[in-house]
């Protein structure tokens, strides 16, 4: 007979200092041995929903209803920034830091750890430093750490966002195996994906409500990432105008291991190219390389040219901050690339104001001020113009420094992983402000794990196996 984990009855709270209710009169049983998945557009209560579940709303407002849990509860979050513990620097380390904070000997804490590794496939990454992880392996390490002691509920905010499609159904293995033992799991998130397809029950949350009915995802709001069979491929290319970027024997090694291996690809005014691969296979490494900000420990060789008005320049040659006057970049964490106090003020101070005399200092910051407001426009954030950039979901933010790239005289734009984190509306927001980027002449190029937007979208592809590029 299976066990209630969590039972919720009749729960309502609202955070302190809002207006409306985040979860209303929600009715939840997280049950032992069952993976659950509740599924709503942003903004719709979700990860509210695990806050609960894990207990740690209760200092963020009001409460009320009944909660009652019967077992330990381990939660991972949704910002791939805070999903390492920060107080290790290892891989072997984080993966055994919360079996060694809850109370396991060395011993068992470390066979524990390992063994997880093993089933993720990552366990050769055990000696690594964790700052030299890519994203996705990053998210396995912490899936591992939180789910090595064994809690009784896992409960996983968009546990796949960062995975290529091979590792999420080893991770959906995993998971079974977990729930096969006797533990619950409850998968929340913004889109449909191998993970949440393997769930038992999948339920929808809309406006803090868990809905009664069965509603169709694309009616909730979700983003179906559930690769498109009759998609009529735009991969069709576009242009055959003359490339803006020219990329040619591009290699990065690091020590004797080779991430890319002779990589030869155009990039085109007009046309988005999306860059696909396994976790690790060097996408982040490519728009690095490309941008100039890879570590001393990697060796990049290789040319990279940018045209502009007919004008070639030879980037690899150049500093980083010179490669920045033609390619905008938004990397994979993207509030790493934020620091002002409001989303307004990001996008000022995106670019330095061009040359001027001080007594034409006003008319300048006013013209400006009317550029970041077309753009705010554009990429439909006018409404929160005046809001804290880290009060905004995860996607909104890469939404703000993809606007930032808009205000500069980038030409190319290197999107990492833009498409994490989004519902239907913010992948068509996404859609709509690299399409004004591409229509004013510019090109794009995205890694991406979702292979539905990329066969609906891209105009090119690239897929990085073993370091080479298979178009
Ligand atoms: N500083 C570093 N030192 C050693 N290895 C590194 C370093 N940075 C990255 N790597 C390794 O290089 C490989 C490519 O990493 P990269 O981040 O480019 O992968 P990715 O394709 O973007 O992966 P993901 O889809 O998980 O984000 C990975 O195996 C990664 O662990």
């Amino acid at each position: 007979m299976p066990e209630m984990t969590v039972a919720i009855t009749d729960a309502w709270f609202t955070y302190r200092g809002e207006d409306t209710a985040a979860l209303s009169g929600i009715t939840f049983d997280a049950v032992s041995g069952t993976m659950t998945a509740v599924l709503g557009p942003l903004g719709s209560g979700t990860s509210t929903l695990c806050r609960l579940l894990a207990g740690q709303l209760v200092s963020r407002g009001a409460l009320t209803g009944t909660i009652d849990r019967n077992g330990t509860v381990a939660l991972l979050g949704d910002d791939p920034e805070a999903q390492l513990s920060g107080m290790t620097s290892h891989v072997g380390d984080e993966s055994q830091l919360a079996c060694r904070l809850h109370g396991h000997d060395p011993a068992d804490a470390h066979r524990r750890a390992r063994n997880l590794l093993e089933l993720l496939g990552i366990e050769d990454l055990w000696n690594r430093r964790l700052d030299t992880l890519s994203g996705g392996q990053r998210q396995l390490v912490a899936v591992a750490r939180i789910l090595a002691p064994g809690p009784d509920l896992l409960v996983l905010d968009q546990p796949a966002q960062s995975l290529d499609p091979q590792m999420r159904v080893r991770l959906a293995t995993v998971l079974q195996e977990f729930c096969d033992r006797g533990g619950g799991v409850l998968i929340t998130g913004h889109q449909t994906d191998e993970l949440t397809r393997i769930c038992e029950e999948v339920r929808f949350l809309d406006a803090g409500r868990l809905q009664t009915a069965t509603p169709t995802v694309r009616s909730v709001g979700i983003w179906d990432s559930r690769p498109n069979d009759d998609a009529t491929l735009s991969t069709v290319p576009r242009s055959q105008a003359d490339p803006l970027l020219t990329v040619r024997d591009l290699t990065v090694d690091r020590g004797s291991s080779r991430i890319l291996d002779g990589l030869d690809f155009d990039l085109r005014p007009g046309e988005l190219t999306s860059v696909t691969g396994a976790n690790g296979a060097g996408k982040s490494t490519l728009l690095r390389a490309l941008l100039g900000l890879l570590d001393r420990s990697a060796s990049v060789t290789g040319s990279i040219t940018v045209s502009r008005l007919g004008e070639m320049t030879r980037l690899d040659t150049l500093p980083a901050h010179a490669r920045s006057a033609h390619l905008g970049w938004v990397g994979q964490d993207a509030g790493l690339q934020l620091s002002a106090a409001t989303v307004v003020r990001e996008l000022l101070h995106a670019a330095p104001l061009p040359p001027h005399r001080r007594r034409d200092r006003k008319r300048v910051r006013s013209h400006r001020l009317s550029d970041a407001d077309s753009v705010l426009a554009e990429a439909d954030l006018t409404g929160v113009a005046d809001d804290h950039p880290f009060d905004l979901d995860v996607a909104r933010r890469k939404d703000i420094v993809i606007a930032s790239a808009l205000m500069t005289e980038a030409t190319v734009l290197l999107l990492d992983e833009p498409t994490i984190g989004r519902d239907l509306a913010a992948m068509n927001q996404l859609n709509a402000i690299i399409d004004s980027f591409l229509n004013r002449g510019g090109a794009v190029l995205a890694t991406t794990h979702d292979e539905r937007w990329a066969n609906e979208f891209a105009h090119r592809r690239l897929r990085l196996i073993e370091g080479r590029a298979r178009s």
